[in-house]
């Protein structure tokens, strides 16, 4: 059997993946599971040689930059967080237009004197001199947030590493602040937080990105074949 020379990779599960064979199949290309339901292996239907590969949304960033996957769907947030200098790896092919969510920095409701980027920086050096440690922010987007800060002045701070139920950490006394994804706000406001005004440190949506590290010899056609069907033009540099 000749190698299927497109690998596609779409998330096998989680918020991101029916949403992702929706839009393939509102744009004329099925993709379908194949084999048993919880073997990670699919097909796609409507375009020759391409080959659909099931991934968790959080692993596409890392497979396209190493090139094992030409193409692939997930969060641009887990882009950018996931590659440094992600415009040199991939180039994004699509805006998907769903899986909306905002990554933005909170505070407790109850600092009535913090609403801003600005705020945040004064009382971070107050902070310091009062608690002999500098402000905890707790998050998983290091990178991301670390540029944000840095763009925004903001200096005296440190971040605390949490994978998951970030919002809790403020609560718990590990952090007095958070950087998380949001979209409907309910989680934060839950957890008496207050999102800080001025634009979010990124607005992320499901996203196509093809990958500048895969080998594109033979994949070109059924590249330009799929991109017809998307009607998405074909990009330079590939
Ligand atoms: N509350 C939310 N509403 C909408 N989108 C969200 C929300 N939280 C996260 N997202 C987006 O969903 C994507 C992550 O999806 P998901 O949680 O399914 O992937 P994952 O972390 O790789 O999961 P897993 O590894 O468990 O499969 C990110 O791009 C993120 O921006
Ligand atoms: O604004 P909301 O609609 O309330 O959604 C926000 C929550 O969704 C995500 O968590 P997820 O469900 O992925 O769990 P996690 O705590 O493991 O990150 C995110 O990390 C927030 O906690």
């Amino acid at each position: 059997m000749s190698a299927i020379p497109l690998k596609l990779g779409v998330p096998s599960k989680g918020r991101l993946m029916d949403k992702t064979f929706d839009w393939f199949g509102d744009h004329g290309v099925t993709l379908r599971r194949a084999g048993a339901a919880r073997e990670y292996a699919g097909a796609v239907e409507g375009v020759e040689g391409v080959e659909l590969v099931l991934l968790s949304a959080g692993e596409i960033p890392r497979e396209l930059a190493a090139g094992r996957i030409h193409l692939g769907v997930t969060g641009s947030d887990l882009v950018r967080e996931g590659l440094a200098d992600w415009t040199q790896q991939v180039t994004e092919l699509a805006l998907m237009g769903f899986g909306h969510a905002d990554l933005i920095i909170a505070v407790p409701s109850v600092w009535v004197d913090v609403e801003t980027l600005d705020d945040l920086d004064a009382v971070a050096a107050q902070f310091r001199a009062t608690h002999g440690h500098r402000l905890r922010i707790a998050t998983k987007y290091h990178r991301l947030v670390r540029d944000h800060l840095r763009r925004h002045g903001v200096a005296d701070y440190q971040l605390v590493d949490s994978q998951g139920a970030t919002e809790g950490t403020v609560k718990n006394l590990t952090a007095e602040a958070v950087a998380d994804i949001t979209s409907t706000g309910e989680t934060l406001r839950a957890n008496h937080l207050k999102i800080l005004q001025g634009a979010p440190v990124h607005q992320s949506q499901a996203t196509l990105f093809a990958a500048h590290a895969a080998d594109w010899t033979g994949a070109r056609g059924p590249l330009a074949a799929l991109l017809a069907r998307l009607e998405i033009g074909m990009p330079s540099g590939l």
